[in-house]
């Protein structure tokens, strides 16, 4: 496991690098593309920075793999192998960065047998960086993270996203979701507008839950670590074992909360990240018929 250190110090030593370049363009007017919804959006610097994170790390390690959110946008097959593979999400919250709502990511995991070894997110503009190596904890600027532990639901602020779905079905479900979980009823529900942040504010203890339906392997797949290194648990929204590709995710302080949570959520049907490699975030909003 100690074998990994050194890539992942890489990796935060690239992310490093990647936030300065999001910075200086979080301040400047950005041209915006429509991916999958309205609500769904890319710029220049989400493709640039992946580029730039791709390259410096194929370049140290020629043999690694890469699933990254902008690539498979541009037609890069979507699969997971045995081999070490880096998961990235260049700018996690391209709708707060466009906005200048000041919680951007950027999510690097690295997986090895399909198993995450470590997590890196570093929110840019909070200046917060969250790692975690497989059986080595969770840190925030190297500072260790405890889950709550929250056991009883009706204690816990929840943290949720309501994506970039626009059609009737999916807001349907995800409004009717709060609802449910509100007459529980649970403390609150807050949304940061990054799933990667989202979670890791799970890892700290200031969120007691999140769930997700309709988000990405490369939104969660590092801050899923971070939440369980971080003593939390990570499962499906349907109660079974955690699948990054699934789509679906609950990430909570305890077993108890998260089982609770699975009673409650209901998921919309969306199609899993590798069901069809080649198309997987690639669907494209035809501006001119809406849809
Ligand atoms: O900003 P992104 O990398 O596109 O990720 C977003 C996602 O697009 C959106 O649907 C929500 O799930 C957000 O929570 C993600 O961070
Ligand atoms: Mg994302
Ligand atoms: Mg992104």
């Amino acid at each position: 496991m100690a074998q990994w250190t050194e890539c992942m110090n890489f990796g935060i030593a690239v992310a490093r690098q990647a936030r300065e370049v999001i910075l200086d363009a979080f301040k400047t007017q950005k041209a915006v593309m429509l991916k999958s919804s309205p609500a769904d959006l890319v710029t220049e610097t989400d493709q640039r920075v992946e580029k730039m994170i791709i390259s410096a790390i194929r370049q140290k390690y020629p043999t690694h793999k890469f699933i990254g959110e902008e690539s498979v946008a541009a037609g890069e097959r979507l699969v997971l192998t045995d081999s070490p593979t880096w998961i990235i999400d260049p700018i996690d919250g391209t709708v707060n960065f466009v906005h200048r709502f000041p919680f951007v990511a950027i999510s690097i995991a690295f997986a090895v047998n399909q198993q995450t070894e470590f997590g890196i997110v570093y929110s840019c503009v909070e200046d917060k960086l969250y790692s975690a190596q497989r059986g080595k904890g969770a840190f925030l600027n190297g500072v260790p993270l405890y889950a709550s532990g929250q056991e009883d639901i009706t204690k816990c602020l929840v943290v949720t996203e309501i994506g970039a779905e626009r059609d009737d079905l999916a807001l349907t479900t995800m409004t009717t979701n709060i609802l449910n979980l509100l007459k529980i009823p649970i403390r609150g529900i807050r949304a940061v507008g990054t799933a990667a942040v989202d979670m890791c504010l799970v890892a700290t203890g200031g969120a007691d839950a999140y769930y997700h339906i309709g988000m990405h392997c490369w939104d969660i797949a590092a801050s899923a670590l971070v939440v369980r290194e971080a003593g939390g648990v990570v499962i499906d929204t349907n109660g079974g074992e955690f699948d990054m590709m699934s789509r679906k995710v609950i990430a909570a302080s305890s077993l108890a909360v998260a089982k609770r949570m699975a009673q409650v959520i209901q998921a919309f049907p969306c199609a899993r990240d590798d069901e069809n490699p080649t198309k997987a975030g690639n669907d494209v909003y035809n501006t001119a018929n809406g849809h």
